[in-house]
């Protein structure tokens, strides 16, 4: 699906007219200096076109090499910028028939310079990042970019990789089923695509394996060259954390952050005993009621067991092996069990795949491959599909989204819809947000929101909707929360026979051409929120000329930002295009921001009185950005432990992500 042209001739097409923004363009998040600075860049980069226009692959590749040398004897990368940039956007053009707009080149300069930059949706994140990855790469000590999924990583690194070939340059990528001996090949190239976790696991596996062998050697993260391992054997995959470039940054930095990365220990003699112990809880979770043996808090979603409930947990028959277990250890596996029994629905949270529980990730929508949660919940699950309870070891090594690229020596960042968590992106990683404009003017129509009683109601409305665009020709994108709702809407567009395609986790083989499709005259596509980032909706004239693509948002997502991400499926490159977002009084959002009771209330006055409820658009939207800041408060505590919980181990001299027992 990585769209690319017919590689176009050396030296061949008219030289562009002077940058049209480099006067007067503005940035909002950067200083004045800063804005100088980088238009400075464009202006040479400008002027160094014509030069570069002339060389033939050849000349392009060597002065790409001799750019190296100059980087690797000292001379300061920014220095090398607007060289850099010139010959990077050269090769894009030749390569991939996509010459770097100037506010691709402004933003690459704001990356350069540490930024995190916020660029709408469909203007060429992809390409503006083979600025700064070109950049860093020179100085020899290899240059990451993290994406959110393998998926993205792949297609990137793929799609990209034309323009770094033609500069004499090697791209790697590590996916989660890498080999060791592929992972330090990647890590080896000049620029390495890959996924925040599988950095930050090799960087835990090659940290245990240098204290394994006893030469854990204190610059082994920090400088160091690139030639010191060499490849076979037990050695480190990873070589040096000079520069990472983070896509889609505030999911990375700041969703991701929650989650950290933890490789288990082996060895636990206890292991028959736990795993019993999850089977039986399972099986007798059912047995409790709310309110009579259990209490469950709406803010926190926690189970407490009541008296009752203990009385109840000690009276039931238990397995021999389970003798030893203490009794509250048994309270806390029941509490578990019940949590996860009400609160983790198949097809919604995960997917069984393979007697496998695979995570639906909340916020791509996409299926989380080797994540897992934490504190027994994901054992639990496990327990109730009757799968085999992979067993909680205690942890080896861990360490946070955030620790990991804090490590990094420079760090930038791109996405789509940073503006919203642009202080607590500064507070944490010190990275100042740009606003980088778009390329052409953006032409995207936002249409009046629309509530509904129920969410019955709200999807015959959609359904409607859908025939009226439908019956124009325009492509219909609706984005739905979860499997089980695509579905549902799936088949009420069978009965009303309408044609259209489903992708959400179930379908990832046929995404590419799913998605190849969805732009096309009369497509209407149901999908999850897997629709958002990485999916390039093209659009041909005919259909830009009837209005371009139209996008149904069906419900609130637990973050403004991914509402935003399906948004930007249409209207990319200053297309036509339109949306509409709709919402009932009995959606999720309202219980995770107003608490079961009131969340009841809603749903009653929905089913109860006829609607249409548009008028309470704002307090589902304020639903949302309760939902938001009680997510911020949770990550800020999080930092805030970890900070503790690092200082105390740095003073009694330990490893802060070996020495981890928890
Ligand atoms: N300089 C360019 N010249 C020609 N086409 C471009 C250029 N930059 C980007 N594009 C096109 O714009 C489209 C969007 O690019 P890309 O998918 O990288 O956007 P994005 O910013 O990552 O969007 P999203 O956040 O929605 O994934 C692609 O089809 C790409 O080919």
């Amino acid at each position: 699906m990585a769209p690319g042209g017919d590689a176009i001739p050396e030296s061949s097409g008219k030289l562009p007219s002077r940058p049209r923004i480099a006067a007067g363009l503005r940035l909002p998040g950067a200083s004045a200096v800063r804005v100088r600075r980088w238009t400075a860049t464009l202006r040479e980069v400008a002027n160094l076109e014509p030069q570069t226009r002339r060389f033939n692959n050849e000349e392009l590749r060597k002065a790409s090499l001799s750019l190296r040398f100059r980087a690797m004897s000292g001379e300061p990368l920014l220095k090398l910028m607007p060289e850099a940039f010139a010959l990077v956007r050269e090769a894009g053009r030749r390569a991939l028939n996509m010459r770097h707009f100037d506010v691709q080149i402004v933003g690459g300069a704001a990356l350069c310079d540490g930024c995190i930059t916020e660029m709408q949706t469909g203007e060429g994140k992809t390409l503006t990042a083979t600025l700064p990855l070109y950049l860093h790469s020179l100085a020899n000590k290899g240059a990451h970019l993290a994406t959110v999924n393998d998926y993205l990583a792949e297609r990137d690194a793929q799609w990209m990789e034309p323009i770094y070939q033609l500069l004499g340059l090697t791209v790697g990528v590590v996916l989660t089923d890498s080999t060791p001996d592929q992972r330090r090949k990647a890590y080896g190239s000049d620029v390495t695509y890959g996924t925040a976790k599988e950095f930050g696991f090799d960087f835990l596996r090659d940290r245990l394996l240098l204290r394994a062998q006893g030469r854990m050697q204190s610059d082994f993260l920090g400088e160091g060259s690139s030639e010191r391992w060499s490849s076979g054997g037990d050695e480190p995959v990873q070589r040096t954390m000079h520069f990472a470039l983070v896509d889609e940054a505030d999911s990375i930095l700041i969703d991701e952050a929650r989650t950290p990365l933890i490789i288990g220990s082996l060895g636990d003699e206890s292991r028959e005993m736990v795993i019993a112990t999850f089977r039986w809880a399972a099986e007798q979770a059912e047995r409790f009621e709310r309110e009579e043996h259990y209490t469950l808090e709406n803010e926190t979603r926690k189970v407490e067991l009541t008296g009752r409930g203990r009385s109840l947990v000690r009276a039931l028959p238990r397995e021999d092996i389970m003798r030893v277990v203490p009794l509250v250890d048994l309270y806390d596996y029941i509490e578990r069990a019940i949590k996860v029994h009400g609160e983790f629905i198949r097809d919604r949270q995960y997917v069984v795949r393979d007697d496998e529980i695979v995570i639906v990730d909340e916020f791509t929508g996409r299926l989380a491959e080797g994540r897992k949660w934490r504190d027994g919940i994901h054992q639990a699950i496990e327990a109730k599909e009757k799968i085999e309870v992979s067993v909680p070891t205690g942890q080896a090594a861990r360490i946070t989204v955030q620790d990991l690229f804090q490590r990094y020596r420079h760090l930038a960042g791109m996405t789509g819809t940073a503006s919203t968590s642009s202080p607590e992106l500064a507070k944490i990683y010190k990275t100042p947000v740009v606003i980088v404009p778009t390329n052409r003017p953006p032409r995207r129509v936002r249409l009046p929101d629309r509530v509904f009683g129920t969410m019955e109601q709200k999807f015959e409305a959609i359904i409607e909707e859908i025939k009226q665009y439908h019956e124009q020709q325009r492509p219909v994108l609706i984005g739905t929360r979860s499997i089980d709702k695509s579905m549902i809407l799936s088949k009420m567009l069978e009965n009303s026979g309408i044609k259209h395609d489903v992708l959400n986790a179930n379908q990832v083989e046929r995404e590419a051409e799913i998605v190849a499709e969805a732009g096309k005259k009369g497509r209407v596509t149901v999908a999850t929120n897997m629709a958002g980032r990485g999916t390039d909706v093209k659009l041909d004239q005919e259909v830009r000329d009837i209005g371009g693509m139209h996008v149904i948002c069906t419900e609130l997502h637990d973050a403004a930002r991914i509402d935003r991400q399906l948004i930007g499926r249409c209207g990319r490159q200053g297309d036509p295009g339109s949306y509409r977002q709709y919402m009932s009084l009995d959606d999720d959002i309202l219980r995770g921001g107003y608490g079961n009771r009131r969340a009841e209330q809603l749903a009653e006055t929905g089913r109860a009185r006829n609607g249409p409820f548009h008028r309470m658009a704002t307090l589902v939207r304020r639903a949302q950005r309760r939902v938001e800041r009680k997510h911020f408060r949770d990550r800020m505590m999080l930092l805030h432990h970890e900070r503790e919980r690092t200082k105390l181990q740095r003073e009694i001299g330990q490893d802060t992500y070996l020495d981890t027992a928890e």
